[in-house]
């Protein structure tokens, strides 16, 4: 970590097949602690206030539909800034609070740079053909360099499955390894699609290969496949990234994504992260949320907690 406590941008690794190619996943033993998850008392019930909007913090607020417009991307963006309203700011003992991103697609990456001057939110771009990533490597190259050109600082890029389905591990190195350099300075999320990876060892070991190619983030899914963000996928990429971390020193993020829309949602994957990695891995520099409409109902649940029993001592939780 470098002195203002932020993490450098990732390296990676060469390609070291040794790290996973003898891995195997049990999945029984994976759902049955992903099920033990939501009763966990490790984010204690009286501080939940404090837990959701550390959540507002780490969300990347998206949208990402084919009739998105500068309109609505400058809404979003004003909601980036002020994501809570005043009182409940006020309630919670905070002058000022802000998410962690906001994330579009590449042509809105203007409208969204503009909207944000100032601020210091970040614009993240999704980039590589999402969400399938099936056009031509140079074209899914040029995408990202687009995205950077215009503004965007953090690339959500999407890995080839068929790498992945068909072992061709080194494949996928490589290809990361190359969108790698096309972002530049721009922080890279790896999204492996989890949802079409079959089983949780491809998981784990596409998340292995994405991070030894350079990924800054790993990040569950683009929330257009059938199956999105789930609490076993989410712990075997987070279990994966420990690994990776204890044999490098290079602790990658996490961003779960898709179909998080409650405030529930939001507190279970802050415990995963709690439990598994620590309180360090519940801020935004390495934990987002990818999330189109999850803000809606913390605010609901924020407003229950201060117009009912929220009291303000609670709020060590954020600090
Ligand atoms: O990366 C973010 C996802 O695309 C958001 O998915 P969602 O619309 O289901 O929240």
């Amino acid at each position: 970590m470098s002195e203002n406590g932020t993490f450098p941008r990732m390296t990676g690794t060469e390609f070291i097949p040794e790290w996973f190619e003898n891995v195997s996943v049990n999945r029984s033993a994976a759902e049955r602690r992903a099920a033990s998850l939501p009763g966990r008392r490790t984010v204690k019930k009286d501080h939940q206030a404090a837990w959701l909007a550390r959540a507002i913090t780490c969300i990347d607020l998206t949208t990402l539909a084919g009739d998105d417009t500068a309109g609505r991307v400058q809404r979003l963006c004003a909601k980036a800034r002020h994501p809570l309203r005043p009182d409940l700011l006020a309630a919670l003992g905070l002058d000022a609070l802000t998410v962690g991103a906001v994330c579009v697609y590449p042509t809105m990456v203007p409208h969204a740079v503009k909207a944000l001057e100032g601020s210091g939110i970040p614009v993240a771009s999704v980039a590589t053909g999402f969400p399938a990533g099936l056009t031509p490597l140079p074209l899914r190259l040029a995408e990202i360099r687009y995205a950077v050109d215009q503004g965007a600082t953090e690339i959500d890029i999407v890995i080839t499955r068929e790498q992945a389905l068909t072992g061709n591990w080194a494949a996928l190195y490589d290809e990361i390894r190359q969108m790698r350099e096309a972002c530049g300075d721009a922080h890279m999320k790896a999204i492996l699609a989890t949802g079409d990876l079959k089983t949780l060892t491809n998981v784990y070991k596409a998340s292995m290969v994405a991070m030894q190619a350079g990924a800054d983030f790993i990040k569950t899914s683009t929330g257009k496949e059938e199956v999105n963000a789930t609490l076993p996928v989410s712990l075997t990429m987070v279990r994966a990234l420990r690994d990776f971390g204890d044999r490098t020193g290079q602790w990658v993020g996490f961003k779960p994504a898709g179909g998080l829309k409650t405030a529930k949602d939001a507190m279970n994957w802050l415990i995963l992260m709690k439990e598994e990695m620590g309180s360090r891995w519940c801020m935004p520099d390495l934990f987002r949320i990818g999330a189109s409409s999850l803000l809606g109902d913390i605010e609901r649940q924020l407003e229950h907690h201060v117009t009912g029993r929220y009291s303000a001592a609670n709020r060590h939780a954020l600090a």
